[in-house]
């Protein structure tokens, strides 16, 4: 069985001034039931995908969803976490749900974070890192990736200028996207030069090589491609697979992001494809340094040459292999909880032809990775429109 997506919702990310983690889950889960064509009496199943951490005091959230329409109420819902990859996580529980027989299973992702204090943010964040290890870093999940970037430029030379590069691409990517929390064309040399504007944050990494601080939600509707294709749309799972590594960095070559290169090696192989296949990407350009190292760990460069990937634009929206035509993490922003889902419901929208200004021309089958810590949770999704 192939469990398919047909329909999606997603809220603006942003500082959000009034909306609540629960106005957000509400919002997203009517929008979603609305743009697939069904009611609340048709869902089977509820995923809620929310890191909190800290951030929200009501950890017992799978039930918020149910606030959306008194319908819902004794749907089975439950609320899965796994750091920055969680709304992934929401999203394969949910193809695991629809395999395992139900029939209309809704996924939601919502985080709220801009109501924490500054100090706070980084705090929280790095409960998501290992402790006896990470916990003190300053700067907070900055402080973890600044020191990848070190390591990074002690092995394979000084990379600012493809960081750059990335930063400006997906800044000039995100203008377009209307659900995006930082719309603004920043430029190469702006994103390449420390300034006031632009200070350096952790190791070589600056403010523009960094995901913003974020609310916002993201829904979607699955169900099996028989009842898909009777629906309005259908955008079907060509591969999803999860890979968990191990959580403290020092078991691990960190340069390496071994669990995405396994993900995406096994996705493409449960999908019969190549990377030549895809028509865009969307990855966790979290920080400019995590995306460089994508482009390695799925194949697109040898390692220590994703550098050339990103200077010869190979990844622009124009390029061989558009990456984060939505801006990515790093202009659309990273509410925890929403993030992997919203690459889903982006991603969908490209394929079904409803990305408006973002969208990529003739797009085909479209590529996620996900990922929790430090490339700890490695998600990779292959979806193939079907009707
Ligand atoms: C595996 C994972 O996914 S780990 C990732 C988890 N997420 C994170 O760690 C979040 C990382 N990001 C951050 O912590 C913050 O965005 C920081 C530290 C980079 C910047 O925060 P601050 O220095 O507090 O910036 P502040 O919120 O005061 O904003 C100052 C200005 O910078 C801009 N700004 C803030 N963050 C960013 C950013 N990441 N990129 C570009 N501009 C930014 C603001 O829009 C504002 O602009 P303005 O002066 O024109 O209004």
């Amino acid at each position: 069985m192939t469990a398919c997506i047909v329909g999606w919702a997603h809220s603006r990310f942003g500082k959000l001034e009034g909306e609540t983690l629960e106005s957000l889950i509400t919002q997203v889960a009517t929008e979603a039931l609305a743009h697939a064509g069904i009611g609340p009496d048709d869902v089977d199943e509820i995923v809620l995908g929310h890191f909190n951490a800290g951030f929200s005091a009501q950890d017992f959230t799978a039930s918020l969803v149910l606030q959306a329409d008194d319908r819902l109420r004794f749907k089975p819902a439950t609320r899965v976490e796994n750091a920055c990859a969680t709304g992934s996580a929401a999203v394969r529980q949910g193809i695991r749900a629809v395999n395992a027989g139900q029939r209309i299973v809704l996924v939601v992702g919502a985080e709220q974070m801009t109501t924490t204090p500054g100090p706070e943010i980084g705090k929280n964040l790095l409960r998501a890192s290992y402790l006896p290890e990470d916990g003190d870093t300053p700067a907070g999940f900055a402080g973890v990736f600044g020191k990848i970037a070190q390591a990074y430029f002690q092995r394979y030379g000084d990379q600012s200028d493809a960081l750059a590069m990335i930063a400006a691409k997906n800044h000039k990517n995100g203008v377009d996207n209307p659900y995006a929390q930082l719309r603004k064309d920043f430029g190469f040399d702006f994103c390449r030069q420390e300034s006031e504007k632009n200070p350096f944050v952790a190791g070589p990494l600056k403010r523009t090589d960094c995901s913003l601080v974020s609310d916002g939600a993201a829904a979607l509707v699955l169900t099996d491609s028989t009842t898909a294709l009777k629906m309005r749309r259908a955008i079907a799972f060509r591969a999803n697979e999860h890979v968990q590594d191990f959580l403290p960095m020092s078991k691990r070559d960190i340069l390496q992001f071994e669990g995405c290169e396994v993900a995406w090696n096994k996705a493409l192989k449960s999908a019969g494809i190549s990377l030549d296949d895809l028509s865009f990407v969307e990855t966790h350009d979290c920080f400019t340094i995590a995306e460089l190292i994508e482009y390695e760990a799925m194949g697109l460069a040898p390692r220590g040459e994703g550098a050339r990937i990103a200077m010869e634009g190979i990844t622009a929206k124009d390029g061989r292999l558009p990456v984060n035509p939505s801006g990515g993490l790093k202009s659309k922003g990273h509410p925890i909880g929403a993030t992997g889902v919203s690459m889903h419901v982006l991603t969908a929208m490209q394929l079904a032809g409803e990305a408006g200004g973002i969208q990529v021309k003739d797009a085909k089958l479209g590529g996620i990775f996900n990922m929790g810590g430090a490339a700890v949770a490695n998600y990779v999704s292959i979806l193939d429109r079907i009707r």
